[in-house]
């Protein structure tokens, strides 16, 4: 059965497209079968694995969490043609529209894990990119993953949202699913020459489980357009190593 596990901040611009592509193109270029799953209306991982939203229209994540739903998920889920062993569930404008429908429904915190069940055991990991609000998406795929990785970029008001998303991650430990564990926090957009971020990366360090510091650089936007990673087009670039290593954190987690 895949490890299952949600990139998430409810702040948006933190980096958890980024790193969902980079850590899902690390683990499959070590072998790994993995799906990424764009959780995220405005489809930014879509994107960004080079897939066009409206060539998905029919098969997508909105196919497969909309109710009395026939689709088959096999059939939403694509290849991702740079990456061997990397595959997509893209996302779609529309899903923005069907959290409304999935918020009527009971038992709405398990859509998203009644979908995934029969491809679970097709792939070694599956990791989600949430969308930027603890919304019923966000707590779908916390009430579904095993683990959770939480980008921060370093800077206080990235840094002042942490306590409330901790808040929601163990409420849904207590009421929903007691197996989640959070991995850790990647500091995200670090800039040595900034006051303000060195001072926050420290304060990120005293508080949580630091795995990663991410600096930004222009090397991670370049690739976006064409559909291709730094961990694809820089392999030995300091940012692709750490996303390395953060991959190799999930690997051991799995392992347990
Ligand atoms: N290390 C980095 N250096 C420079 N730019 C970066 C870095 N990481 C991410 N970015 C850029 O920052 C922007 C936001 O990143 P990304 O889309 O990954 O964040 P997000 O948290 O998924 O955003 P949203 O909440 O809107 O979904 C993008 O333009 C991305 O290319």
């Amino acid at each position: 059965m895949a490890e299952k596990t949600s990139i998430v901040n409810q702040k948006g611009g933190v980096a958890k497209t980024t790193s969902t592509h980079n850590i899902g193109v690390a683990l499959a270029k070590i072998g790994f079968k993995v799906l990424v799953v764009d959780l995220d209306s405005q489809a930014s991982l879509t994107y960004s694995v080079g897939i066009d939203p409206l060539s998905v229209e029919d098969k997508n994540i909105v196919s497969i969490l909309t109710a009395k739903s026939t689709v088959d998920i096999k059939e939403c889920i694509y290849q991702v043609k740079t990456v061997e062993n990397l595959y997509i569930l893209p996302s779609i404008i529309d899903l923005a529209q069907i959290e409304l429908e999935m918020f009527a429904r009971s038992s709405r915190e398990k859509i998203l894990e009644r979908a995934l069940l029969p491809i679970e055991d097709d792939f070694d990991f599956i990791l989600i990119d949430c969308p930027p609000q603890l919304s019923v998406l966000t707590i779908n795929a916390l009430s579904c993953s095993d683990s959770v990785i939480i980008p921060v970029k370093t800077d206080e008001l990235a840094f002042r949202g942490l306590t409330q998303l901790e808040d929601t991650i163990e409420e849904i430990k207590e009421l929903i699913n007691p197996k989640l564990e959070v991995i850790g926090v990647i500091a995200t957009m670090f800039e040595k020459i900034s006051t303000e971020d060195k001072r926050v990366l420290k304060k990120l360090e005293e508080r949580e489980q630091v795995i990663g510091i991410i600096k930004k650089t222009v090397e991670v936007k370049k690739g976006i357009t064409k559909g291709i990673s730094i961990v694809e087009a820089q392999e030995t670039n300091e940012v692709s190593l750490v996303y390395k290593k953060v991959a190799k954190k999930l690997i051991t987690k799995s392992e347990v």
